[in-house]
Parts: structure tokens; C-alpha cells; sequence
């Protein structure tokens, strides 16, 4: 161990994903940011994927933004541009973080945020984000698509900024997360695979790989694997769903408004869009957080479900890259985790002893020479 202080900072702060690439967005020149120094996320090897593979497999990491999911990045640049422009109030639709986004940063800009939420379909730790940040929440009786028109008809008719993905300035900010990858990797992944609901952000990661090639920042572009939950894959089966279902509440949405968007992404990347059941999403959620330390939440497991899917399916990654999106942190939708816990033969509180060593020893499988 060295006895020297060090000579100076060991790391600069991350600035936020628009100080950090602002050339490279499209925003209104001199637009201050509204940062919660967004981006920046981890991009972790997992041992576990590889092996299954045969490719090197990495986990963008999206929970570790602000809020706890990859909204912050198109957040900061929405909400920057909403502020610049004179918006006092700003209203979305969701189906839960983009509502906790929008409230933190709307907090930042001292802007007025109102949420529209389909009733009851909202996990808790979300709802408690938008709450505790101010937002005015109004329950809606539908679902996140009826939500998306009220937002547009309210954006259209009163001075409101709306600040969903239909607002070309969220994509800008959230194409910076293939930015990060290429940049930590040196080049882009030969595959991309992420969960899709309103499919905003598959149409940004296209376009921010695309933007990157362009530019001579990489030497090609990955193919893209998008997974949308079994009973709400419209861009599976080729229409809107009316009634979208799925456990994964983040992506129960019926009719993405980023459509044309998400099928361009898929075709000129010869990729794909499909779909896995609530089962395998809850399994690959747990598989997730046991093998590589990655609590994600429900929505976010769909893209390590499909990755999986694929590989039992004989599709060949074997010597490639790939790169996994995790959109959402685990914390936000305890009650869906531990009820796929339990479902899958596990009681969520193993023992309980009474305020003694051994018998907490004798509970685990501990001996004195290791486990039993
Ligand atoms: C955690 C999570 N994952 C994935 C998605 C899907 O992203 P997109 O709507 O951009 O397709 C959403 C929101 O829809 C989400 O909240
Ligand atoms: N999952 C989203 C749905 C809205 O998506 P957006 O990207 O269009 O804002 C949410 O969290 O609300």
C-alpha cells in the first residue's frame, strides 16, 4: 500500500449525457441542461450469458441512472429544451418511470409535472417517485395508450410540454446510451438486444449507432433484438392490442407510438422483434440477479428472456458481442420480484431462529470447517 496521498482527483464527474455529447445532439444551441448527471452507466461483463453463448456478453446497466431507469437520459434532454423554450408545465403519460423521471428533473427546472397513469397498473416504488417529486397524478380509467392520447390532446390544447418519447428531443438524449457502448467497447456490438414497449428506445439506439458509424466512430452497426411481452406485442403480431397484459407493467403498452421507428430499427439492422411470456421474464429476472448481481426490474428482465429464448431456439452468438439493455432497477417493483419468487418454489423468508449463533449457523448449513 502506497503511503503517498494521491497527486489528485482519481475520477472526473460524469457531466450528463448532454455536456458530455451536446455536438453530437440535435437541442437549440446554448441550451443550459437540466442534469441529475444522467448517463454514464455501467456496461458489465457477465460470465454467465458469455458461457451460455460463446459470446462475449455485456449488461448495460440503465437502473444506475438518477431515477432508476434509462428515461433520465431523454429526460435531461426533454426537459432542458421544455425549460429553454419558456414551459412552466410539462405532462406525460406512463406506465411508471417515465412519471418518475419526468418529476425529478421537472423538480430540477422548477417546472409543474402532471403524470397520467393507467389506474392501478402502476408498480409502487414508481408511483412513490412521482409522488415524492411533486407531480400532480391523475389515474386514468384505461390503459397506457389511452393515457398517450389524453397527454397529446392536453400538450395540443393548453401550455403543456410533453415530454414522452413522441417528442423527437427524448430520442436525442436516450441514443447517447449506444454512444457509451461504443465507446467502451471501441466499436459497436455485432447484436443489441433490449426489452420494447412504446419503442422509443430501440429507435434511439439505432439511430445513435447509425449517427456513430456515420461519423467513423465504429466500423459497423449491431444487429437489434427487440422482445416485447407475450400479451403485449403488437409489433410481434403485426397490430395494436387493445387490452395489453403482462406482469412486466413497464411495457404493458399496446399501440407503441415509435411503430415505423422500431420496424426500421429492426429490418435495415436484419434483426427482430419477439416476444417471451410473463414466466420467462420473471425466471431470467431472478436468473439475473443470482448469477451477475443485477437486480432489474420486470420489463427490463425481457431482453435477457429473449436472449435466452434465442439461444435455446440454436441461434448462434458464438464469437460475437453482445450487447444486453437493462432498462429499470429492481427496487421499483419489489412485489412482482418476489411474487415470481414464490412462484418459483421459494418461500421469500427462509428461516427464523431465535437470537443465537449456532442456531443461525445450523439454519444456513454452516459447520466449523465450512458448509454442510
Ligand atoms: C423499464 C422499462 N423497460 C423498457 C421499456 C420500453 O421502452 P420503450 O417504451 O422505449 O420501448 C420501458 C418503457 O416503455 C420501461 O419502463
Ligand atoms: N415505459 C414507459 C412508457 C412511456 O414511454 P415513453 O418513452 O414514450 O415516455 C414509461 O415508463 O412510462
Amino acid at each position: 500500500m502506497s503511503t503517498q496521498a494521491p497527486a489528485g482527483p482519481r475520477t472526473r464527474q460524469w457531466r450528463g449525457v448532454i455536456e458530455e455529447y451536446r455536438d453530437l445532439l440535435e437541442i437549440p444551441e446554448g441550451t443550459p441542461a437540466v442534469t441529475l448527471r444522467e448517463g454514464g452507466t455501467p456496461l458489465v461483463h457477465s460470465e454467465w450469458l458469455s458461457g451460455l453463448t460463446g459470446a462475449e456478453v455485456f449488461v448495460k446497466v440503465e437502473g444506475s441512472n438518477p431515477t432508476g431507469s434509462f428515461k433520465d437520459r431523454g429526460m435531461t434532454a426533454a426537459m432542458s429544451v421544455a425549460k429553454f423554450q419558456g414551459a412552466q408545465a410539462c405532462v406525460c403519460a406512463s406506465t411508471g418511470n417515465t412519471s418518475a423521471s419526468m418529476a425529478a428533473y421537472a423538480a430540477k427546472a422548477g417546472m409543474k409535472p402532471l403524470v397520467l397513469v393507467p389506474e392501478g397498473k402502476i408498480a409502487a416504488g414508481k408511483m412513490a417517485q412521482a409522488i415524492v417529486h411533486g407531480a400532480q397524478v391523475i389515474m386514468v380509467r384505461g390503459n397506457f395508450d389511452d393515457c398517450l392520447m389524453m397527454a397529446r390532446g392536453l400538450s395540443e390544447k393548453y401550455p403543456v410540454a410533453l415530454v414522452n418519447s413522441v417528442n423527437p428531443v427524448r430520442l436525442e438524449g436516450q441514443k447517447t446510451a449506444a454512444f457509451e457502448i461504443a465507446d467502451f467497447l471501441g466499436d459497436a456490438p455485432d447484436h443489441h438486444v433490449l426489452p420494447v414497449g412504446n419503442a422509443g428506445n430501440i429507435s434511439a439506439y439505432w439511430l445513435g449507432y447509425r449517427q456513430y458509424r456515420d461519423l467513423g466512430q465504429t466500423t459497423r452497426l449491431p444487429v437489434m433484438h427487440g422482445f416485447q411481452a407475450a400479451g403485449a406485442a403488437p409489433l410481434v403480431i403485426g397490430e395494436p392490442v387493445p387490452n395489453p397484459e403482462t406482469k412486466a407493467t413497464a411495457i404493458r403498452i399496446g399501440n407503441p407510438a415509435s411503430w415505423d421507428l422500431a420496424i426500421a430499427a429492426r429490418d435495415q439492422s436484419r434483426g427482430s422483434i419477439a416476444s417471451v411470456t410473463d414466466e420467462q421474464i420473471l425466471a431470467a429476472q431472478q436468473d439475473l440477479a443470482q448469477r451477475d448481481g443485477v437486480f432489474v426490474e420486470p420489463g427490463s428482465a425481457a431482453s435477457v428472456a429473449g436472449l435466452l429464448q434465442e439461444v435455446a431456439a440454436g441461434v448462434e452468438y458464438r464469437g460475437s458481442t453482445v450487447v444486453v439493455t437493462v432498462t429499470g432497477h429492481g427496487l421499483k417493483d419489489t412485489a412482482t420480484a418476489l411474487e415470481g419468487f414464490s412462484a418459483g418454489g421459494r418461500s421469500v423468508v427462509d428461516t427464523v431462529v431465535d437470537a443465537d449463533v449456532d442456531a443461525a449457523a445450523e439454519a444456513a448449513g454452516l459447520t466449523t470447517s465450512g458448509l454442510a
